[in-house]
């Protein structure tokens, strides 16, 4: 029998291998808190000290990173250093220093790493120059001359969806603008990107399989953040075995074998792209000028990042609009009869050019933008070699910064009365706010899909807004709760609409 010779009995090897960890933890610790480069930035001594007080305080307290963030900085100061290695900024006038178009920086692998699937994703690929490449290959397909020209996919979508909200109204029911938003967003990316939308709109009550498996996926996110191995098992347990413990996940596998399918075909044969409906994702990505060869596993993930990306952030910004406006009746009006003025009779409607040129709408949009936020959490990117100078103190290179766009969208100081809905707010001439709406990031990583969303946002809330009226349904906006789990993550009350078609 094989036996194993240790030098020392066993008890006392363990504890001094214990006391070696403790010595070891101790000494990076002290390091951590009195010498790092990054020691003279205040914060909590924990979080200077280790990795793990995030980890604390997200998955140990529960607490939304951005809640905590918010206290740090009544307490700290401009700058607070949440990690041993990393610095969060709250002056609005840093965001634009960090992400900056001069600032071609990388993504830090902690957050991006939880994101990504089993490979990179322009969204997940951390090297800036990498990211560009692959950003440069998907561009044209979200251009704003591709949505002009393939406006109609989102059109048919919102027909879709305002159709079975009159459905509703003639059985005397109201329907939940959450779940309804996120699959109207779940079928236009997914018509937009691979011409195969996932009819989540035809879900009973709009409550679609995938929206129900992101939404349990998110939260997991955090896991994933701390605990990377967590990930890198799940991603390879059995189908059969996860859905056993988990079977809200099954949209979600349910739409990664719809796109594996997809991608095996199209690499099988390229050339049966050209019966696509109209432009899809493959178009550009298996084009002859795309030098960047993908594997299939590559194009699986590209495909679903986009599809996550494309969701709640789009979601949550009319589900949040939709509610405030038919709250209050002022607002409601105003866009009413503005919408009634491009659009007098039902059948003549306007298209999304002539939408975009509607000033009481764009303030809408802009407000839902605001205070939806799209990702809150600090997107944190790596500082290169030479350091920078952030808020006017040197930032030593390979420190990891962030800010969370909470900062700028309900500052006190750029938009007074943050927390209140007034479109208003973005018409006063004298006041010019536009550079303070992030919600789409800024600098070289900013939202690929901005174009999209710009037209999904106009198109559904014209029609829904033109075509119908509607009241709240025992509900308030203050009904609506989030949680920040990198997304705004809904854990509020439903949020049903009484709607009524009006007939001319
Ligand atoms: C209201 C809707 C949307 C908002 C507020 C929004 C917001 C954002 C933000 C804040 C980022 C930066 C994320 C980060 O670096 O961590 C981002 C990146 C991205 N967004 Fe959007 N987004 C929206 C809709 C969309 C849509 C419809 C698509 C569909 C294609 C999309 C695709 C992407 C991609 C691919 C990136 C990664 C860009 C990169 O890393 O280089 N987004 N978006």
């Amino acid at each position: 029998m094989l036996q194993v010779y240790f030098p020392l009995p066993l008890p006392i090897l363990l504890s001094a291998s214990a006391a070696a960890i403790v010595a070891w933890t101790a000494c990076i610790s002290i390091y951590n808190i009195y010498l790092h480069p990054l020691s003279k930035f205040p914060g909590p001594r924990l979080a200077a000290a280790t990795i793990w007080w995030k980890a604390y305080i997200e998955l140990y307290k529960k607490q939304g990173l951005v809640d905590k963030l918010t206290e740090l900085h009544a307490l700290y100061g401009d700058i607070v250093r949440i990690g041993p290695n990393e610095l969060h900024f709250a002056k609005p006038e840093a965001y634009h220093e960090l992400y900056s178009v001069n600032n071609p920086w990388d993504k830090d692998h902690m957050l991006y790493d939880a994101l990504s699937l089993d490979g990179r994703s322009s969204f997940t690929t951390l090297k800036y120059q990498e990211a560009k490449r692959r950003r440069d290959v998907i561009m044209p397909l979200f251009s704003r001359r591709s949505m002009l020209d393939m406006q109609h996919l989102i059109r048919d979508n919102v027909d879709i969806l305002c159709s079975t909200v009159k459905e509703r109204h003639g059985k005397g029911q109201p329907w939940d603008v959450y779940l309804a938003m996120r699959a109207l967003t779940i079928d236009t990316i997914t018509s937009f990107c691979f011409a195969k939308p996932q009819n989540a709109l035809y879900s009973p009550g709009f409550d679609a399989p995938l929206a129900k498996a992101m939404t349990m996926t998110l939260p997991m996110g955090n896991i994933f953040k701390h605990f990377p191995l967590v990930r890198w098992a799940l991603n390879r347990l059995p189908k059969a075995l996860v859905l056993a413990v988990k079977p809200g996940l099954a949209g979600f596998y349910h739409f990664v074998e719809t796109t594996t399918k997809q991608v095996h075909e199209v690499m099988r044969d390229p050339k049966a792209l050209a019966n696509a409906p109209h432009p899809i994702i493959y178009h550009e990505l298996l084009s002859e000028q795309n030098r960047i060869k993908l594997t299939a596993r590559q194009l699986i993930d590209e495909a679903t990042l986009l599809v996550f990306a494309g969701t709640d952030t789009a979601s949550n910004t009319l589900t949040l609009g939709t509610v405030h406006v038919v709250h209050n009746r002022d607002i409601y009006a105003k866009l009413k009869q503005e919408l009634l003025e491009i659009w007098p009779t039902l059948e003549d409607r306007p298209t999304y050019e002539e939408l975009e040129k509607l000033p009481y709408l764009r303030a809408i949009i802009k407000e839902s933008l605001r205070l939806s936020g799209g990702t809150i959490t600090p997107m944190t990117r790596v500082v290169p070699a030479e350091g920078a100078v952030i808020c006017e103190n040197f930032i030593p290179g390979g420190a990891v910064v962030g800010m969370s766009n909470v900062f700028v969208h309900q500052s006190d100081r750029v938009f007074p009365e943050p927390h209140v809905f007034r479109p208003e707010r973005w018409l006063d001439p004298d006041t010019p706010l536009d550079n303070w709406l992030v919600a789409f990031h800024k600098g070289r990583r900013s939202c690929v899909g901005i174009n999209l969303a710009y037209c999904e946002l106009y198109l559904a809330f014209a029609n829904l807004f033109r075509r119908f009226d509607m009241a709240l349904d025992s509900v308030t906006p203050s009904d609506m709760v989030w949680k920040e789990y990198y997304l705004p993550h809904y854990e509020g009350k439903n949020l049903r609409i009484i709607s009524t078609p009006v007939l001319l």
